[in-house]
């Protein structure tokens, strides 16, 4: 038990000691580059326990201990995305990424570049933050209306509850399961003689649907952030600035994005992305190309369903593994 501490100082340490393992969380869970041991992590859990229980009304809600809560879900509301999530027009070859350049160049009226960012293979989520605090976690359902999962994603630790500036902000990206936590799923739930998922994207979209945040607790999910609703309110002019503003705010964000002047050096990172695929510790099925600048995303705009501005260029699905 901690020396007797009085209640002033008992609230400097709470609030240090949730920067401190909040941001250990981070590098822990969604870096996967832990700088403390997890004994380390463990005795300062547990101090800022002891304080909590010493003094309830010091329990901040950024707290790594208010991360799962104990009731079940009874089922997920529905959720009206502030804009429609969009889906994506498909390239499977280098003709059809070059008739998508020649479609931006016709619609572009000023100097542009690409942002080639790795397509992740998981399940599309949008977050909302209120002052720094997570408030609203929505699945992305039929694009304009989701799941509220709010619960469930409170519940990843590799998804910050507070962000490390007070920002009003929405951003949505991918939640997946690594490659590894997969295998140690599936392994277990073979020997429990529970049916197996057939990829990490079903494990990831089956453990965020379920009803027990402690059970996705327990799964090891990250996600990786790659849109900032509104990015021109919070100063980002390219897709770039806001994947670095994603960055700097304490997300997850995939740094493998390459910045390109022209379509033919998008293959060179294609071929690039699809040899080192299988070592990667996440699933990709492709490629996200996108107009680097959000004033020429306006200039190029939408069709009915998807912007004009992107493409995904979608590899060949991978043998089933026998
Ligand atoms: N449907 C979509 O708009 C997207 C889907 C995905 C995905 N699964 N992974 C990465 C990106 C990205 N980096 O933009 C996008 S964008």
């Amino acid at each position: 038990m901690s020396k007797a501490i009085n209640f002033e100082q008992a609230g400097k340490r709470v609030e240090e000691l949730v920067l401190t393992l909040n941001q250990y969380s981070h590098e822990y869970y969604a870096l996967d580059a832990p700088t403390v041991s997890d004994a380390e992590y463990d005795r300062l859990y547990r101090e800022l326990v002891n304080l909590e229980t010493m003094y309830p009304e010091l329990t901040k809600q950024d707290s790594p201990t208010q991360r799962v809560g104990d009731a079940l879900i009874e089922g997920f509301e529905k959720v009206e995305h502030s804009s429609q999530m969009l889906s994506l027009e498909n390239a499977f070859n280098l003709e059809e990424l070059e008739a998508f350049d020649r479609r931006v160049e016709q619609q572009a009226k000023s100097s542009h570049t690409y942002l080639s960012e790795m397509k992740i293979d998981g399940l599309a989520i949008a977050i909302k933050y209120e002052n720094g605090y997570l408030v609203q976690a929505a699945t992305r359902g039929d694009g304009r209306v989701g799941e509220d999962v709010t619960q469930n994603i409170r519940a990843i630790s590799a998804i910050p509850i507070r962000l490390r500036d007070n920002v009003t902000c929405e951003v949505r990206g991918e939640v997946y399961m690594p490659k590894g936590s997969f295998v140690k799923l599936n392994k277990e739930r073979d020997e429990e003689g529970k049916d197996i998922f057939a990829n990490p994207r079903n494990a990831a979209a089956g453990t965020l649907r379920n009803l027990n945040p402690k059970i996705t607790a327990s799964r090891n999910l990250n996600a990786f952030f790659y849109t900032l609703v509104d990015p021109e309110e919070h100063g980002a002019n390219t897709q770039k600035e806001a994947i670095e503003l994603m960055n700097a705010w304490g997300l997850h964000v995939n740094h493998e994005y390459e910045c390109i002047q022209s379509i033919d050096e998008v293959w060179a990172y294609i071929e690039k992305v699809e040899k080192e695929r299988q070592d990667l510790p996440y699933e990709i099925d492709g490629v996200v190309l996108k107009v680097n600048e959000f004033s020429v995303q306006e200039e190029v705009g939408m069709t009915v369903k998807a912007p004009r501005w992107a493409i995904a260029y979608k590899f060949k699905a991978e043998e089933a593994q026998t």
